[in-house]
């Protein structure tokens, strides 16, 4: 795309000093993956500023530059107020608005992104329609899968991927849409079809001033929802009801909403419910009609997901039996209360609870259906919400009879450092035990194991690594329990 045209996109830019003609051949905001003919946007990271780096993106063959103040190029420099935000603008249009041609679903709330966007995708593959994910585990067209450093990722990876999603015919995108990326404007242009919200809880307030400022990031997606209009497309709101928050984010939006809930009364809802230790039974009552749905997912936070997923799947015209074939055949979602099972007589569940209110939530699942004890194995983030530390202690000690404190990843926080603010919170009498070491922690929790006890091992779910440091090694909570219950002898 000619430089002239792509800078149309840039409201009342008007430089003509350069030669505009300038074929761009591609855009980046890395200089180390800088191409011939590239163009090259400056962002001021949070760790160092792109800046400094024009001159390498320059030597790898940039051909123009976007940045925030003057710097000295051999190549045209234009000047904006806001690099972050006019990347977003541009990988947009150099993409061709990818987003126009791909029915969007967007997904934000504190839990449950993941879960919604997989049950989503079992729902639209049930229909017989391609899908694309975006979100924490990878993100997938159809089959294939990709790699992502962020649930939700910078606008121009996510314009690319769009693209991608457009060329290779998707006809459902399901994406998670963290409330870092609302706030940093990662998916600004994004044109949603629907935007769900799961609920809101404590997290993240090492980056977000306080939960109103957590809930305002959240409410974007619900404000920019039908700023592309397009008369043809209808847009829906889709909103959990019994969420303190929900009367905010229906404010938000101009467009239709369709709440879901099980307390209050909301469009799509949740009768008869009944839970179990193999799975959730309960009578779907929507507009369109009602359903008995019978899954295998666990716990009533997994019937707020289903009835999400459900809402959206309406919203876009799926009928409610492919809805309840697709509900009751799903198995579960990487890593979320996955049973690891070598024939051991106790149970063993990985989840990837991180949060206090997942946490509560999973570990009184746990408790309704328990027949002996219950060991909990968590650890929290370092360079993440301090706060939340002391409350996540504080949970798993209430709920559960042995609570071992250990590592999640500790980033380039000291292991014990963070230990020690999940110790303030305890106030129970009952056990607990530090072991910083994750592995020594499940090794423990498993040699104490007897028959019919649960351990639950939170926090890391799917992930297949630990950060420590800069560095991420190798390591799998499962696969760590797996051979912890061989040795044992199971
Ligand atoms: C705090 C944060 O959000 N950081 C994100 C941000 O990094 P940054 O701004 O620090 O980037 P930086 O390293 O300072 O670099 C600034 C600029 O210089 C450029 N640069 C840098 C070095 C160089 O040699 N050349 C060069 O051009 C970089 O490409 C960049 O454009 O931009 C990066 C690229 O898009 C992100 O990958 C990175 O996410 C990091 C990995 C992260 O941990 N983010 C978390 C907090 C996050 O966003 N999480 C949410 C999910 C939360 C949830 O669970 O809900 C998410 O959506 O993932
Ligand atoms: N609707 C829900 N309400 C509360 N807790 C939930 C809900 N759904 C899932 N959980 C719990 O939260 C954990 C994380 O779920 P999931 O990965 O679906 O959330 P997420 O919003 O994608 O998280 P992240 O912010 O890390 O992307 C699960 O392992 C489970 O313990
Ligand atoms: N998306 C979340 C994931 C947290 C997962 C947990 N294992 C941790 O590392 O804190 C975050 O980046 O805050
Ligand atoms: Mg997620």
């Amino acid at each position: 795309m000619k430089l002239k045209k792509l800078l149309s996109a840039i409201p009342f830019y008007n430089g003509n000093r350069f030669d505009e003609d300038l074929e761009i051949v591609d855009i980046e905001m890395d200089s180390r993956k800088v191409k011939p003919g590239f163009l090259f946007v400056c962002i001021s990271g949070f760790t160092v500023d792109g800046h400094q780096y024009a001159d390498e993106a320059v030597k790898n063959g940039a051909v123009a530059i976007i940045a925030e103040k003057h710097i000295e190029a051999k190549v045209p420099v234009i000047i904006v107020n806001d690099t972050s935000r006019t990347l977003a603008i541009l990988a947009n249009k150099f993409y061709d608005f990818p987003t126009s041609n791909i029915p969007l679903i967007g997904v934000t709330g504190t839990n449950g992104k993941t879960t919604v966007t997989y049950l989503l995708e079992k729902i639209f593959n049930d229909n017989k329609e391609k899908t694309g994910i975006i979100g924490t585990i990878q993100m997938k067209i159809g089959g294939d899968t990709y790699s992502t450093p962020n649930t939700t990722p910078n606008a121009l990876d996510l314009q690319r991927f769009f693209k991608k999603m457009s060329d290779e015919q998707v006809e459902q995108g399901i994406m998670e849409v963290s409330s870092h990326a609302l706030d940093l404007g990662r998916v600004y242009g994004c044109d949603y079809d629907v935007a769900i919200f799961t609920n809101l809880s404590q997290d993240h307030l090492d980056y977000h001033k306080d939960l109103d400022d957590y809930l305002r990031a959240k409410s974007l997606l619900f404000s920019q929802l039908g700023n592309n209009y397009n008369q043809d497309k209808q847009k829906f709101a889709v909103i959990n009801a019994d969420d303190t928050s929900s009367d905010l984010l229906m404010r938000s939006t101009a467009q239709h909403t369709l709440t879901y809930g099980c307390q209050k009364k909301a469009d799509i809802s949740a009768e008869n419910i009944k839970l179990d230790a193999s799975g959730t039974s309960f009578m779907l009552v929507t507009p369109i009609g009602s359903l008995h749905i019978h899954s295998k997912l666990i716990g009533m936070f997994n019937i707020y997901n289903m009835l999400a997923a459900s809402a959206a799947a309406i919203a876009r015209g799926v009928s409610l039996e492919v809805i309840k074939s697709a509900l009751e055949s799903i198995k579960g979602v990487n890593g979320r209360f996955e049973a690891v099972d070598v024939g051991q007589d106790y149970t063993v569940i990985v989840d990837y609870a991180h949060t206090p209110d997942s946490l509560e939530n999973v570990l009184q699942t746990v408790k309704e259906f328990a027949e002996n004890d219950i060991y909990v194995v968590v650890g929290c983030g370092g360079d993440r919400d301090r706060t939340k530390r002391p409350l996540m202690a504080q949970i798993a000690q209430k709920y559960t009879d042995l609570a071992i404190l250990t590592s999640d990843n500790p980033r380039t926080e000291d292991p014990m450092a963070i230990l020690e603010d999940m110790v303030e919170g305890l106030v129970e009498a009952n056990d607990y035990e530090v072991i910083a070491d994750r592995k020594e922690a499940i090794q423990k929790a498993i040699h104490y194991a007897k028959k019919d006890d649960i351990i639950l091992i939170a926090g890391k779910g799917h992930e297949t690594y630990q950060q420590i440091g800069h560095v991420k090694y190798d390591f799998d909570d499962r696969e760590i329990a797996k051979k912890a219950m061989k040795a044992k002898g199971k």
